[in-house]
């Protein structure tokens, strides 16, 4: 069985189901009523608080005598049910019997008998109707189990260790005195149908057999008039004939004649069968009361809807859950959980359109319209409504509302105490600039302890790797450098703690140390430094740190926070100590997640492998993953089917800070995507469905970052930072920049510099400024292809100048909300040069591949050489085979001669342009 409900597992404990409750919710284990659903690692967790608790107290307070104790009960138990049985059987019988006896006595026609015996014969059959014995034998019966129950409550109360044993007593007990009642009562009346007399009172509140349980009662009622007249008759005529004559002088009609032969006639033909038929339905009414109650009481303890299908039932049981976390997140988050609980209050989304509000609130949508357009707005049943909006038109409905926000929807808040959180290992990303080292330390690192020869093959290449240092574990995302980790973070997924700064001893900090040292800033994760290459003769360590200080990456020994080791990862020294750093950074950071729970954490990688499918490498951060869970990754879901180690191996779990591999899921995901396990895989899918829906629907309307254009908004709505990553061909025209935001008034909103380097716009910046919210300004340096591609996707504005007047003039402008028309340079394509052609008279003509859109004679051209713009002008010559033409489209080769540049080398590329004015739209 997968699961169990609290009740179950009260039975099992032989406790109360709400005592166990109580207990089970003390241990934080959500669980509101005796039908809740338990998962197994609950039931587990429940059994190993409360097992050794009870056997404690039984093994004190119940044995020896308990097993045996128990034991005999259940004997007994049993023998008893068999002797009520028995019993019930042989009234019934004993009554049948007699009843023959008696026809048997009558049809001989025994007249003088039969008018004494008849009386007794009908009062036999009369003693069910008013039952009085009955009565009183249920009501002692009644008492007696209310004894038997008032003493159960009451050892109850005294030990909740002997309930089981006083449950067992108090039942066996109970059934002891029915048995009792049982036979006194068949003894008393020698048999006198037993089961009947037990109708007039048990019957009465069941339903369906009340009709013919009334006609039994006014049959057996019409009985008893007929009897008591023929008494009073018989004691007028004491000395009756003999019963041969009772027919013929009855047929003379006097009145009790009437009776006279009828009654022995109805008992002989209907009478005979009615007492068969009232013993056969006494006793049906019996047992279908029995049933009725052992129903009901089967129902009362696995909840009433039992009979609607569990579909219902697990549906309640999700709501009930859905609540409880709704309550508990709702705390965290510092909502009043009674809004968040309160039916009458409408969760809209937030950016709902007035259609989509209408409809949530059940009203027409003119109606909204009409209220918005009475303050003022003009809003259409498409456009949508700001937070205010909905706030302020449901007060005015005289409706609550919540406006929830696309974060909150699919936030998730773990509460976990202090007691759950265990220390975790430290996962951690390397970075450094190109070619200082980042991909040989790693593999110094996954090679330490391994001889050189057994090098490679250690490793499986999953995304991310594990070693072992003097027992510890740390965790290293095999992508190094800081364009997957920004990746990472612009997707929400936070999971590095600690970043290793490679810095060549030989070189020292170069720009993409800086941008480094900036990612890792603006993401407040630590920086370990490596400084690497010691090896080589030229290293300068100390410079390193010296020049690192300028970052504001200052070493431990000189009173900062950052801690700095040598390394060479060439020759593998250092790396011990590295490592050994790299744990002690992590103790300082205390690093700590609950592993006794579902599952939780970031994709790092996917692919789609040809035999396995969709194949995604995960890094757990919470609970724990084992083969056969539900996940969902992203807009991907499934049933976990392996789990792959850094090692290649398969795995039966992993824990936090473990990178595993999962195969098993829909399709694949993307790097940074969160992932977490579901208790149900349809909620899984769920999740996955409306993730997809929604990205679908973000990717329509693309929640854009920000701009300039929007930057007056941005300030009104109450945005108070404007964050800048800056790039241009030289420092110069960086620190010129820097120098005029300084002297600019910042009152209103401050200007940051997150990041700035000299170079082309890179898809790092972007993904920096996504995850930043910054705008990227450039100067005389162009984007590359996958930047802007990347710009386009995450709506990153991109402003690219000659001249640094223009750009202080445009966030000046912006911050007013006065930019003036736009001018764009509208790209038109884009050549690469693969050849340079020298023709004489007409200078250096670039042999090009046109490697998007097209090039027209027209129009004006940059050339750009390692993303820097170094040349703009005009096309002078335009050919194809030394033909003069017009366009040339891509995937064409053509000769282009540029007007007034000569020096155009191969590899440079050759972007045409238009320029244009767009007018603002704000
Ligand atoms: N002498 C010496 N050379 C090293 C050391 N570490 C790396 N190298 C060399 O430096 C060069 C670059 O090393 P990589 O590990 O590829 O550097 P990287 O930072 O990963 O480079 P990219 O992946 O291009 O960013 C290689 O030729 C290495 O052999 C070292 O400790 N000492």
């Amino acid at each position: 069985m997968a699961s169990m409900r609290v009740h179950e597992l009260a039975k099992e404990f032989g406790m109360d189901s709400k005592e166990l409750l109580s207990r089970i919710q003390g241990m934080k284990i959500p669980a509101k009523s005796h039908a809740s659903m338990l998962t197994d690692a609950h039931v587990e967790q429940i059994r190993k608080a409360i097992v050794p608790e009870l056997s404690a107290k039984v093994a004190a307070k119940i044995d020896p005598k308990a097993a045996e104790v128990a034991k005999a009960e259940a004997e007994k138990k049993a023998e008893e049910k068999a002797e009520v049985e028995r019993a019930r059987r042989e009234a019934v019988e004993r009554e049948r019997a007699q009843r023959d006896a008696e026809r048997a006595r009558r049809g001989k026609g025994a007249g003088a008998a039969e008018h004494r015996e008849a009386p007794q014969a009908h009062e036999k059959a009369k003693k069910p109707a008013p039952a009085p014995v009955a009565s009183s034998g249920l009501s002692s019966l009644a008492k007696q189990i209310e004894e038997q129950k008032a003493a159960e409550a009451e050892r109850r109360k005294k030990a909740a260790a002997e309930a089981r044993a006083a449950k067992l007593a108090a039942e066996v007990a109970k059934k002891k005195a029915v048995a009792e009642a049982l036979a006194n009562r068949g003894a008393k009346k020698t048999g006198k149908v037993v089961a009947p007399e037990r109708q007039p009172k048990k019957p009465a509140p069941s339903m369906a057999p009340k009709s013919s349980f009334s006609s039994l009662l006014s049959q057996i009622e019409a009985e008893n008039a007929r009897i008591s007249a023929e008494k009073a008759a018989a004691k007028q005529q004491p000395a009756r004939p003999a019963k041969k004559h009772g027919k013929a002088q009855g047929q003379k009609g006097r009145a009790p004649h009437h009776f006279e032969p009828d009654v022995p006639e109805l008992a002989n033909a209907q009478g005979e069968d009615r007492y068969a038929q009232m013993a056969v339905q006494a006793e049906k009414l019996q047992r279908d009361k029995v049933l009725a109650d052992a129903r009901a009481a089967v129902a009362a303890a696995t909840s009433n809807t039992e009979g609607e299908g569990r579909r219902k039932k697990r549906k309640e049981k999700r709501e009930k859950q859905q609540r409880e976390r709704m309550a508990m997140e709702a705390m965290e988050r510092g909502i009043d959980p009674d809004l968040v609980l309160d039916d009458s209050v409408v969760e809209v989304p937030q950016g709902a359109t007035v259609g989509e509000f209408a409809e949530l609130l059940g009203v027409n949508s003119s109606e909204i319209i009409k209220k918005l357009f009475m303050l003022g707005q003009v809003l259409t049943v498409t456009q949508t409504m700001t937070d205010e909006l909905i706030e302020l038109i449901a007060d005015d409905m005289g409706r609550k509302v919540r406006v929830v926000s696309p974060e909150e929807e699919y936030a998730v808040v773990y509460n976990d105490t202090e007691a759950d959180l265990k220390p975790r290992p430290p996962v951690v990303t390397v970075m450094g600039h190109v070619d200082h080292g980042k991909t040989s330390l790693l593999d110094a690192i996954r090679h330490t302890g391994v001889a050189a020869g057994e090098a490679g093959g250690i490793t499986q290449h999953i995304g991310a790797s594990v070693v072992n240092i003097n027992g510890r574990q740390i965790t290293f995302i095999d992508t190094p450098g800081h364009e997957a980790f920004t990746a990472m973070r612009a997707r929400g997924a936070q999971v590095t703690d600690v970043i290793v700064l490679v810095v060549a001893a030989d070189d020292g900090v170069m720009p993409q140390t800086i941008e480094a040292i900036n990612h890792a800033k603006a993401a407040k994760v630590p920086i370990v430094v490596a400084v690497n290459k010691i090896d080589k003769p030229g290293a300068q360590p100390d410079r390193v740190r010296q020049e690192l200080v300028e970052y504001g990456v200052i070493p431990e020994e000189w009173g900062g926070q950052n801690m700095f080791v040598n390394v060479s990862a060439k020759q593998k020294l250092g790396i011990d100590d590295l490592l050994e750093t790299i744990i002690l950074q992590a103790d300082v950071l205390e690093l700590k997640a609950n592993p006794d729970a579902l599952a939780s954490g970031f994709v790092i990688e996917a692919n789609l492998d040809k035999g396995r499918g969709p194949v995604a490498t995960v890094l757990v951060q919470r609970g724990t993953l084992k083969p056969g869970d539900a996940v969902v990754a992203g807009t991907s879901h499934g049933r976990v089917r392996a789990l792959v180690n850094p090692r290649g191996e398969h795995a039966k779990e992993a824990r936090p800070s473990d990178p595993v591999e999962i195969l098993g899921l829909s399709s694949v995901p993307t790097a940074g995507d969160e992932f977490r396990v579901f208790e149900d895989e349809r909620d899984a899918r769920k999740l996955a469905e409306e993730r997809a829906l929604r990205a679908r629907l973000a990717a329509q309307e693309a929640k854009s970052h920000m701009s300039l254009d929007d930057l007056f908004n941005r300030i009104e709505g109450g945005a108070t930072e404007l964050n800048l990553v800056v790039k241009a061909d030289v420092q110069g025209s960086i620190e010129a920049l820097r120098d005029a935001f300084e002297k600019m008034d910042q009152s209103e909103v401050k200007i940051n510099i997150i990041h700035s380097a000299v170079g082309g716009v890179t898809e790092t910046d972007v993904t920096l400024a996504a995850a930043s919210d910054a705008i990227i300004i450039g100067f005389n340096v162009r984007p590359t292809a996958g930047a802007r591609k990347a710009a386009e996707h995450e709506k990153v504005d991109i402003r690219l100048y000659r001249v640094i007047y223009q750009a202080i003039e445009d966030i000046n402008a912006a911050r007013v909300g006065m930019l003036s028309p736009e001018i764009v340079e509208r790209d038109t394509g884009s050549a690469e040069v693969r050849d340079v052609f020298r023709v004489p008279k007409v200078g250096n003509i670039a042999g090009c591949y046109i490697t998007e859109g097209e090039i027209s004679r027209d129009d004006k051209v940059r050339v750009v050489r390692d993303s820097t713009v170094i040349f703009e002008g005009k096309i002078s010559s335009l050919r194809r085979f030394k033909d003069d033409v017009k366009t040339v489209k891509q995937g064409y080769e053509c000769g282009i001669g540029v007007d007034g540049y000569q020096d155009i080398k191969v590899g440079d590329v050759i972007e045409g342009y238009r320029i244009e004015e767009v007018e603002r739209t704000e």
